[in-house]
């Protein structure tokens, strides 16, 4: 019996567990404000019953002098009481007005640094945790935390100033009748009780249709965007996403409805218990003072100290249910918080080989994405020399740029190792190898910031750096999209902001190649940035970087073969394993794949 009872409080207020770190946050976000909300409310909890307790001595001095008085001033001791009254009801007006405005400035703060913990810590995550579902389901109910339930901590300073006017209460009342106020509170249990219950489920409903709600919040996003606003006009597909959205909103609206009218039910049943248990202790303080075992002023001390503790009881008890309720959702701010990535710098590091001397190397190196049972690269040899532009070609999804993931170590091979001459990449520090290397994906990120900035984010340090991001943009080719721009490098990008101007897919990519200059990478990888490209810009593109980057290497990956050939090697993959490598002339006289998709390419041109 006592091990059920344990569990059952365990499963409701274990909960609680996470609020000494939750008040640790706030304390963090400002100590001031934070004992100025607590300090407040220790004022405000002994107002009422000092102020019932002041009532009570008013109306028995009224009864005592009973018409013989002939003004106020014949009786100092009412006018005093009198005065303390209307003390009292001015502070309480001043406290919770003072309350009001530090919870809001607290409040503010809080949800702030939530969304920062939130944003700083996804940024440690790995690739492979953004990429599964769990972590987005999480990330989706941790952000819910920081949105929704930021006022947590002031509900449960609320409940503890409640608390605090209720003992005191108690205290007064028990002297004249304790057994009243056990009725009371047991009368109360029930609504308690069944809060707590319902609170729970509703919790265990959000939960299971995290899915049902990404999938609305993806479904808004897409049906409302300036980004999805072409292809959803002229594919007509604004029916199909409410018809989408509206089925996901009716499986999760079913849900709360039918929790919600039970809640309604119950409730009202258990809210009444408690109002005839408080009524029935009020008949009988009224009972008992016809009876002359109460005075007038008794009376109205007990009878309104009675009203104020059966709310005060039932917020409090409420109170605590719902917060627990509400702590729930803290287990999914604090998990995520507390997810570690595993691909990490190591304790002791080795430096990136700056510059290259020999080359990098794939050693039989063997990946599977999480998940799944197909190898995306297996038994891969593969060198990039020091000072060699090296071209991967190959039919989609055949592993280019998983091995471009690998080299930047987004992902950690399954088998075999990779080693910057003769570094393995995982005994060096994360940042280090990554600032180290450039690269420019070919779904790379159009930022709405300006062009400048947009530059600068391949080395957001250099964000003041208007020389380096001018030049950075000339090497790119991007000087020329920019020129056209009316407010030039402070003209905001996309069409998110205000005065955004959009650019067409090749002067984006002109924009992305930029941000490849703005750093002194020792390897850059060009995976597809040159796609949308005029055939003169892709071929200036790759001009411009042997002639700027002499000595160094990089890392080439086009379907065009216009540019490819031109590369020192060109290595030719096909499910995940090189199938050939060798100059362009090399892999023409051997007359197999890459001839033959080279011929392929010509012909398209014929
Ligand atoms: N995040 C992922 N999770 C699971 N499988 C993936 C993931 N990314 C890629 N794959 C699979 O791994 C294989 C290699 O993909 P990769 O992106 O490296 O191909 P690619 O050669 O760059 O293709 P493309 O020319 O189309 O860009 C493909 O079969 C692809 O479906």
């Amino acid at each position: 019996m006592f091990t059920s009872w344990r569990i059952w409080l365990l499963r409701r207020f274990g909960v609680y567990a996470h609020l000494p770190r939750m008040f640790r946050q706030l304390w963090q976000c400002s100590p001031a404000l934070t004992l100025g909300s607590i300090g407040l409310r220790l004022v405000q909890a002994i107002q009422p019953p000092l102020a019932l307790y002041v009532a009570k001595l008013i109306v028995d001095d009224v009864i005592r002098l009973d018409g013989h008085a002939d003004s106020l001033a014949g009786s100092p001791r009412l006018e005093m009481w009198l005065a303390v009254e209307f003390a009292l009801i001015i502070m309480s007006d001043l406290t919770s007005r003072a309350m009001a405005l530090v919870d809001a400035l607290l409040n503010e703060r809080y949800i702030n640094a939530v969304s920062i913990a939130l944003m700083d810590h996804a940024a440690t995550l790995d690739l492979a945790q953004f990429e599964s579902s769990e972590l987005q389901d999480l990330l989706e109910r941790a952000r819910r935390q920081a949105s929704g339930r930021n006022n947590l901590l002031v509900q449960l300073f609320n409940i503890g100033q409640t608390a605090l006017t209720a003992v005191t209460l108690v205290i007064g009342v028990v002297a004249f009748a304790p057994w009243m106020v056990v009725v009371l509170i047991v009368g109360l249990l029930p609504a308690a009780a069944g809060e707590a219950r319902f609170n729970a489920e509703a919790y265990r409903l959000m939960r299971a249709k995290t899915a049902e709600r990404r999938e609305m919040e993806y479904l808004r996003h897409v049906g409302a965007s300036a980004e999805h606003a072409k292809e959803i006009k002229l594919f007509g597909l604004g029916g199909f996403l409410v018809g989408r959205f509206r089925t996901a909103a009716n499986t999760v609206l079913e849900q709360n409805r039918g929790l919600a009218l039970r809640r309604f039910g119950w409730s009202g049943l258990f809210a009444a218990i408690g109002s005839l248990a408080y009524y029935g202790v009020y008949i009988i303080i009224v009972r008992d003072t016809v009876r002359g075992q109460f005075s007038v002023g008794d009376l109205t001390f007990l009878s309104g100290s009675f009203l104020r503790l059966h709310s005060l009881l039932s917020s409090l008890l409420l109170g605590i249910t719902q917060t627990a309720g509400q702590a729930q959702y803290l287990d999914d701010f604090f998990a995520f918080l507390d997810l570690r990535p595993v691909i990490t710098t190591p304790v002791v590091t080795q430096p990136f080989p700056s510059p290259i001397r020999h080359g990098i190397r794939f050693r039989n190196v063997g990946f599977r994405y999480p998940g799944t049972n197909r190898w995306a690269l297996r038994h891969l040899e593969l060198s990039i020399g020091a000072g060699e532009t090296v071209a991967l070609v190959g039919e989609n999804g055949a592993g280019k740029t998983t091995i471009v993931k690998l080299l930047t170590r987004l992902y950690e091979p399954d088998e075999g190792e990779i080693t910057v001459d003769g570094v393995l990449l995982r005994d060096m520090d994360l940042d280090d190898l990554r600032a180290h290397i450039g690269v420019i994906f070919q779904d790379f990120v159009r930022y709405s910031l300006t062009a400048a900035e947009n530059i600068a984010v391949g080395r957001i340090g250099a964000l003041e750096d208007s020389a380096r991001i001018m030049a950075a943009a000339r090497e790119g080719l991007a000087d020329g999209v920019v020129e056209k721009l009316p407010l030039g490098y402070d003209q905001p990008l996309g069409k998110r902001v205000a005065k955004g101007r959009d650019l067409s897919g090749g002067e984006w990519q002109k924009i992305a190649i930029s941000r490849a200059y703005m750093r002194d990478a020792d390897l850059l990888i060009l995976d597809e940035p040159t796609s949308a490209l005029d055939a003169r810009a892709e071929a200036d593109v790759f001009d411009r970087m042997r002639a700027l980057r002499q000595g160094k290497s990089a890392l080439v990956i086009s379907h065009r073969f216009s540019t490819v050939r031109t590369a020192d090697r060109i290595i030719v993959l096909e499910h995940g394993q090189i199938l050939e490598s060798g100059t362009h002339d090399d892999l023409l006289a051997r007359n197999g794949r890459y001839a033959e998709l080279f011929a392929l390419q010509a012909a398209g041109y014929q």
